[in-house]
């Protein structure tokens, strides 16, 4: 019997909702991958050993749902964990970044010392799509002098060109497995 790859098995893990939010959208819900334990920890596990080849000092991860997968990585590796939120949750002093969406813009927010000057940083999401949520979160890390050594993800949208462009930044990028658009 032929062995399932990991990037088969991760794919294997996250549901597909088609039509959501709208038509003509295939929605990859992580929920499913969370909800399995032995998923979740193997995601984990392949980012940390990771970050033993390429040693981080911070992890930071992507409101929202980067932040169940950027957490569980902080704890396991016990590094500093940084929230990137979306624009007017956090408390404190922050910088900004603003990114295109579909429609409109958005922005991304860190705390103004969020990272001292050459710290490391690795940052987690989801999911890469256009990668405009990811580059605008790096931009915010290179603001404060940090050394954004890439990013990580569950999945990359690879037709949707957010990772080439994300390298393209100088960024190395990970993630656990591609979908296609029509799959
Ligand atoms: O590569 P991009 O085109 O920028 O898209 C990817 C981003 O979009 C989704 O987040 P969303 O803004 O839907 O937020 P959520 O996690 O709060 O649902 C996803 O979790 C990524 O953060
Ligand atoms: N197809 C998709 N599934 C889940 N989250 C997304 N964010 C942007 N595109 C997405």
């Amino acid at each position: 019997m032929r062995s399932v790859s990991p990037s088969e098995f991760f794919k294997s893990q996250i549901r597909t909702v088609r039509g959501w939010p709208k038509a003509g959208v295939n929605f990859r819900d992580v929920t499913t991958l969370f909800h399995n334990p032995q998923a979740f920890r193997m995601a984990i596990d392949v980012f940390a050993s990771d970050c033993e080849r390429r040693p981080v000092d911070i992890i930071a991860a992507v409101d929202a749902r980067g932040f169940a997968l950027g957490g569980a990585l902080a704890y396991h590796l016990g590094k500093p964990f940084v929230l990137v939120r979306k624009k007017g949750k956090l408390p404190y002093k922050t910088i900004s970044e603003s990114y295109q969406l579909e429609y409109g813009t958005a922005a991304v927010e860190i705390h103004m010392d969020a990272c001292k000057p050459d710290d490391r940083v690795l940052i987690v999401d989801d999911l890469i799509a256009t990668g405009g949520t990811l580059l605008a979160a790096a931009k915010l890390f290179r603001e404060l002098q940090g050394n954004v050594i890439g990013v990580a993800a569950l999945i990359d949208l690879v037709e949707l060109g957010g990772s080439q462009k994300l390298r393209a930044a100088g960024l190395n990028v990970h993630a656990l497995c591609e979908f296609a658009e029509d799959e």
